[in-house]
């Protein structure tokens, strides 16, 4: 019999010890590659005022955070939808005056009221890294090769990486492919459909051809080289086949969508999504962008970073870790013995009473005189 008090609403799920065991491990093997190029953890509150939330970075919406009047202080909350526009409060808030660039990084849960796309899931798991202070080519290699490296230590295979270039159409629009004023979304629509027809309906004829520079990263590169936009792209041409050459020895598979914006609701002029075989959807998102500040000038303080969001890749590999080895303590057994094979990393299950036994608890060995013994 299952009654009401024993759901879960829409999008919410709990991790049984098999999964649970593996989102350990897996996040853990995430945390130990940040953590050895150098980021340190910060832990933000779950919840926060919803202005500091929305406000650090342009661009930002609270449509998809879960917010509530705080009974206390009569101001607005929200629960994190993304932990970087919090370690961008940090950043300019307590660490505004530590050295950069100043690398952080974070891992726990993130909530929006509805999942994204085809994904249900409204709770995730979130975990990554920004680097503070610099948006430059070398910034934007040391974030991709920690992102790459964490997702291969947490078990990803065949990661690929598709670069986009978030502001694109805004630089193009600047100067060599004017648009009106309210062209602009239109021509951002119809390119997220990569339309040519409503991309010349629209008044964007001049961005036809970003629809068919994508693709394989060096065929699609040249696709954008070939465009003739009175040199407005060169330099992020160059950044990005200078990004690309260096990440090469990871491995991962490179793929470009100049004008692949969804999910880039900051980033300015470099963004990436991650994925990797067998995994449905992405893996991580990530970027150049600026954190607005009292300290940080009118402009924003630069930034890059990336998130993961590992569930899928726990969900696809979970059934394939094998459990941990767990020895069985008898009654009576010698409590010192077992503390000795715990300092040295076994798991130990005690039996509570004569009815207990190794196979009803679960366990690969026995205790057995002093001896750790396989069962059969
Ligand atoms: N937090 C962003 C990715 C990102 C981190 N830093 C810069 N961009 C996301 O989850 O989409």
């Amino acid at each position: 019999m299952t009654d009401d008090t024993d759901l879960l609403p829409e999008g919410l799920e709990d991790r049984l010890p098999r999964e649970a065991a593996t989102t350990t491990r897996a996040m853990r093997s995430i945390q130990d590659v940040m953590h050895g190029h150098g980021y340190d953890r910060v832990l933000p509150p779950m919840i926060e005022f919803e202005k500091s939330l929305a406000s650090r970075m342009a661009g930002i919406q609270s449509r998809r955070m879960f917010r509530f009047v705080d009974p206390s202080s009569l101001r607005m909350m929200a629960l994190r939808s993304d932990f970087t526009p919090q370690i961008g409060r940090i950043a300019q808030g307590r660490l505004a005056g530590a050295a950069r660039p100043l690398r952080l990084m974070y891992a726990g849960q993130v909530l929006t009221i509805k999942g994204d796309g085809l994904d249900p899931a409204r709770e995730k798991l979130q975990c990554g890294a920004e680097l503070i202070g610099a948006d430059n080519v070398a910034a934007a290699i040391e974030i991709l090769i920690v992102a790459i490296e964490a997702l291969q230590a947490a078990g990803a295979r065949s990661v690929s990486v598709d670069f986009t270039l978030p502001d694109l159409v805004d630089t193009l629009a600047a100067k060599a492919f004017p648009l009106e004023p309210g062209a602009i979304e239109a021509v951002r629509r119809e390119l997220d459909t990569k339309d040519a027809g409503g991309l010349r309906d629209a008044g964007g004829e001049a961005y036809v051809p970003l629809i068919y520079a994508t693709g394989d990263f060096d065929g699609a590169i040249e696709k954008l080289a070939a465009i003739d936009a009175g040199g407005a792209l060169a330099s992020r041409i160059a950044a990005l086949r200078e990004i690309a050459a260096a990440i090469a020895p990871t491995g991962a598979r490179l793929t470009l969508d100049p004008s692949e914006r969804h999910g880039f609701e900051y980033q300015s002029w470099f963004g990436f999504t991650l994925y990797a075989e067998g995994v449905r959807g992405l893996l991580g998102r990530g970027g150049t962008y600026r954190i607005a500040g009292a300290n940080a000038g009118g402009e924003g303080e630069v930034a890059t970073g990336f998130s993961l969001y590992p569930d899928a890749l726990i969900d696809l590999i979970a059934q394939s870790e094998p459990l941990s080895d767990k020895v069985f303590l008898p009654l009576g057994h010698d409590r010192e013995v077992a503390a000795r094979l715990r300092s040295i990393g076994w798991r130990t299950a005690a039996a509570l009473s004569e009815g207990d036994s190794a196979v009803s608890l679960g366990c690969s060995h026995t205790l057995d005189g002093g001896e750790v013994v396989a069962l059969a």
